[in-house]
């Protein structure tokens, strides 16, 4: 099956070189310039320095050589998503297409597969989430990742054409546990890394990591997804990876808020808009989440660390 995948930043750039190595992989760049200095060096110097394309894999600005592949992976962050689908791969909405983006849409409280089905109802909506580091992707470490898809003949087919002997997909027909698990990890993570970034502990890490949990559950309870999708590596799996390693970059920001050090507005932090959409979102009002209204605070600049742990802590005791 040939394979496209649309946006050439990090994580496309890996999955791209992971599968490019078993296969006929384009990878389409937005940007003419990136695609032909890739074509040229065989590296995404500006989103993956280092790592070599792989035989497979042919970069390229020029959308139409997405015509011919089967399935395309949409690997651009959630909240530029819409745009794409709506504007220059339009053309694609006849197929299955396959979110590689972990996060929940500011203007709608939809996750990714919900954007694709009102954007594109004619394509198959996918999703591929998990915990996975680009860089390591492309080396060829061992990578388990979540496929997620309504139709379960369909993810089926998905699961056998993207796995490799290295890159292992399991499959669920739950789409939102799915999304669900990896949008709001980004959020957590962004809490633990304040709490370690401002020498708060290891053990308050763990307890956000938990108590975060249960928060995921509890909005994975109200939009229906189901609990044991969250016990999975697009939940669990991925609130571990992304909440104890500084090569998270929803960590690294909430580092950078713990330290009271400045980050870099370039950088791609899915959480932040994550977080701002579950408090804004009609669907979760009412749901208890104090971490993830504290991350929003947080990342807002509404309120500082130490007076979100003071709200925290002094919230009344209860069940677990
Ligand atoms: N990096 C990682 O390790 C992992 C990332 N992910 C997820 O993958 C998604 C993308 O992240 P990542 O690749 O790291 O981000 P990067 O910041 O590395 O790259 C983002 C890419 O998206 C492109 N892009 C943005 N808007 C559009 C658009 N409208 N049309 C086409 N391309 C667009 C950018 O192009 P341009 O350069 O032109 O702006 C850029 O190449 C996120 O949701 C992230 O959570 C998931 C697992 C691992
Ligand atoms: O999703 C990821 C790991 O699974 C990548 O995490 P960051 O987006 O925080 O870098």
């Amino acid at each position: 099956m040939r394979v496209g995948v649309a946006g050439a930043g990090a994580f496309g750039t890996a999955l791209a070189i992971a599968l490019g190595r078993k296969g006929a992989v384009t990878l389409w760049s937005r940007d003419e310039g990136q695609a032909r200095a890739m074509r040229d060096s065989r590296q995404n110097a500006a989103r993956l320095p280092g790592a070599d394309l792989s035989e497979g894999v042919t970069p390229s600005a020029d959308v139409g050589e997405l015509d011919d592949c089967e399935v395309v992976l949409l690997a651009m962050p959630m909240q530029q998503m819409r745009a794409a689908l709506a504007g220059p791969l339009a053309q694609l909405a006849d197929r299955p297409l396959v979110a590689c983006c972990k996060g929940i849409e500011l203007d709608t409280g939809l996750g990714p597969t919900g954007v694709i089905a009102e954007v594109a109802p004619g394509a198959t909506a996918a999703l591929l989430t998990g915990p996975s580091f680009a860089g390591e992707i492309a080396r060829g470490l061992p990578t388990a990742l979540t496929l997620a898809c309504a139709d379960a003949a369909r993810v089926e087919t998905l699961q056998r054409a993207l796995s490799t002997d290295v890159l292992r997909l399991y499959r669920t027909t739950d789409t939102a546990g799915a999304e669900l698990g990896g949008a709001l990890k980004n959020v957590m993570a962004i809490a633990c890394g304040a709490v370690i970034g401002a020498g708060l502990g290891n053990s308050a890490r763990a307890a956000l990591m938990t108590r975060g949990y249960a928060e995921m559950l509890r909005i994975a309870a109200a939009r229906g997804a189901r609990p044991e999708t969250l016990a999975g590596l697009s939940g669990f799996g991925d609130l571990t990876l992304s909440c104890t390693s500084d090569m998270s970059r929803n960590y690294q920001l909430g580092l950078a808020i713990g330290r009271g050090a400045a980050f870099d507005p370039a950088v791609t932090v899915e959480g932040a808009a994550t977080a701002r959409a579950m408090v804004k979102a009609e669907a979760y009002r009412g749901l208890d989440l104090p971490i993830t209204r504290a991350v929003a605070d947080l990342v807002d600049g509404r309120e500082t660390l130490p007076s979100v742990m003071a709200r925290l802590l002094a919230r009344s005791l209860k069940e677990e």
